[in-house]
């Protein structure tokens, strides 16, 4: 089977092109491809397949309303975790996905173009720009609906390098994310991450963990900062999450009050990237996420039998 390895800030992917939806990906062959001493390694597969030859994709076009054919694909983006398990959606591994799609040659993108993408989250979009890709994310939720009217946390979450249990908030951006402010930078390097934190309540599907650090001042030339690190959910700490930056930005912003800005820039171990919020008319935000995504290197591995 061929594969290319791609990264966005630090998040690899195997990435695989499969056209005809011939491929059986069980959760153990993608636990043995992305296991970094067994296999390729990497934090998360992804499978490139049109979205009417696959049911996860049938649904997603039929939930949309769209349509995809053999003449004018509509590509799905299957994604899956390093343990094999499904995610909705992920927002560095997306930017990979349009990369990818572009050097199979099963699309064309010019700077500036956009093209949708579909996922278990829905309908994205994803323009080509200078730097990268600007991803549509779709709008941020609480997770617990009754903390529209309230602000602050709805768990507690306890990690390991934190001598107490801290408070937290979930956000939805397709999938589930609960984001743990910190005091400060020290505080965020010395957790240790190899152990999964605890989420109390844990959202219903499970959930990433980001833990931020607002910078001081939290706005500078109309920009929010943020640090972050995380541990996502099917796969432990990785060098990013394009998801989790947008939850981590949200939440901060909720926590700033009113008058927080829009634009946001999140640094993660793996690098940067910007978190941009648009007010809709119906009173909720769309998100859009902007990062470079790069292709590492093709290779062919064999599937085990
Ligand atoms: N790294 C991704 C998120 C991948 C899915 C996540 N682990 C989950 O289970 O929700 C991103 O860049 O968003």
């Amino acid at each position: 089977m061929r594969f290319t390895k791609a990264q966005a800030t630090g998040n690899d992917f195997v990435m695989i092109s499969d056209p005809e939806a011939h491929l059986e990906l069980t959760g153990s062959t993608v636990t043995l491809l992305c296991d970094r001493h067994l296999g390729i390694g990497a934090d998360g597969l992804i499978r490139a397949v049109p979205a009417h030859r696959f049911d996860d994709g049938v649904t997603a076009l039929s939930e949309a309303g769209l349509t995809s054919t053999d003449e004018t694909p509509l590509w799905f983006m299957d994604y899956r975790n390093g343990d094999g398990s499904n995610a909705e959606m992920c927002g560095n591994g997306v930017r990979a996905f349009a990369h990818y799609l572009i050097a199979e040659k099963h699309i064309e993108l010019g700077e500036g173009d956009s093209i949708p993408v579909l996922t278990r989250a829905g309908l994205r979009t994803v323009r080509r720009v200078k730097e990268g890709y600007a991803v549509g994310m779709g709008v941020w939720s609480f997770i617990d609906p009754q903390m529209a009217s309230e602000s602050a946390s709805d768990s507690l979450v306890r990690a390991h390098g934190l001598t107490d249990p801290r408070p937290a908030l979930s956000i939805s951006m397709g999938n589930p994310h609960t984001v743990v402010a910190l005091p400060d930078e020290t505080t965020l390097e010395k957790l240790d991450l190899h152990h999964a934190p605890t989420v109390d309540p844990t959202p219903p599907h499970g959930t990433n963990v980001e833990f931020v650090v607002p910078a001081e001042p939290l706005v500078a030339e109309n920009q929010g900062r943020v640090s972050m690190r995380v541990h996502e959910r099917g796969v432990g700490e990785t060098l990013s999450c394009g998801t989790g930056t947008c939850a981590a930005a949200a939440a901060v912003r909720v926590w700033a009050g009113a008058d927080a800005v829009d634009t946001w820039t999140v640094t993660v171990p793996g690098g940067e990237v910007n978190v941009r919020f648009t007010a809709r008319t119906d009173g909720a935000e769309d998100v859009e996420l902007a990062g470079p995504a790069e292709l590492v290197y093709t290779g062919d591995i064999s599937l085990p039998e």
